[in-house]
């Protein structure tokens, strides 16, 4: 019996997917994806073992939950076709778009909106959620624990969406392109690229576990590692030189107001 369904089998759907499989919270046979591209589908199909579609509708057979994962430009033309349909529970993850959109399409239907992010593929994501008007309290709970399959899992409320997905939403653009830039610098100071990397990536790593189990602030962190008129003091004033952190936030804040545009549009 198909108890999960899942509209849109893009890049995040897949994420989700992969993760949920492995976890062993659903199995294959218990999901089924809508998804347009028949290329598409067989990908799914072989990858996975799910059940596969081009209805939309079919998925809304699934008794448990309904993930949606199409673009927050498409959401209208999802709602009209599924008009009359009754989903166990939707599950939105769509940048911007709000609850009261969300119910509006699905009226008397039991909606949380989630905000997850790309590194839920290696179950290092990190979601925020927020529940609609109708949901239960088992509902909140079950979509916590196919979430937590994936990664971390944060309850906001839903006026703090926009800003989750400036930071962690988005982040993980920002920080692979810090990763990238790091390599370069270590490329331009001879080191052969996959060592590089290797260094670039590691080092995010270790940094972010380190503040992670710690607690240490992440001032005081640059602060151990800042040598009086060493080496990395002379690369932090660079990167004030730069705007480095001013350039963060205005990418955050960028992404923030871009999310509140998809949720108007
Ligand atoms: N990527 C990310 O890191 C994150 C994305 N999100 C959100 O996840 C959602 C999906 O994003 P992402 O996975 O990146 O995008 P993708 O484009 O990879 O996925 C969208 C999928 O929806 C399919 N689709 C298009 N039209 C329809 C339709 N009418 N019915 C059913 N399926 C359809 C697309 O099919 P086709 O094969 O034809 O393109 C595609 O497979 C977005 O709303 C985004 O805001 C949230 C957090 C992080
Ligand atoms: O770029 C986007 O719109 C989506 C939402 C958050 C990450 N990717």
């Amino acid at each position: 019996m198909v108890q999960l369904g899942i509209i849109g089998g893009g890049v995040m759907a897949e994420a989700i997917l992969s993760r949920i499989l492995a976890e062993n919270i659903y199995s294959g046979s218990q999901v089924r994806v809508s998804e347009p591209r028949s290329e598409r589908r067989q990908e799914l199909v072989d990858r996975y073992g799910v059940e596969v579609t081009g209805n939309n509708r079919d998925v809304a057979e699934a008794t448990e939950m309904v993930l949606l994962a199409i673009k927050p430009q498409v959401f209208g033309k999802i709602a009209t076709e599924l008009s009359g349909v009754r989903l166990p529970l939707l599950v939105s993850i769509l940048a911007g778009v709000p609850i009261s959109k969300l119910e509006a399409g699905f009226p008397d239907r039991g909606v949380i909106r989630v905000m997850p992010n790309a590194p839920a593929i290696v179950g290092a994501g990190m979601s925020a959620i927020a529940s609609g008007s109708h949901t239960t309290p088992a509902q909140l709970e079950q979509a916590k624990t196919l979430l937590s399959a994936v990664g971390e899992v944060v309850e906001v409320p839903e006026t703090l969406m926009d800003a989750v997905t400036g930071v962690s939403g988005s982040g993980p653009a920002f920080v692979a392109l810090t990763i990238e830039a790091l390599s370069d610098g270590g490329v331009a100071a001879g080191l052969p690229r996959a060592i590089a990397t290797q260094l670039a990536v590691q080092t995010v790593l270790g940094t972010a576990q380190m503040i992670q189990e710690t607690g240490l602030h992440p001032g005081e962190l640059k602060d151990r590692v800042t040598s009086p008129g060493g080496t990395t003091i002379a690369g932090v004033r660079q990167l004030e030189l730069g705007g480095l952190r001013s350039a963060l936030m205005e990418a955050v804040l960028a992404a923030y107001e871009r999310s509140q545009d998809l949720g108007r549009g």
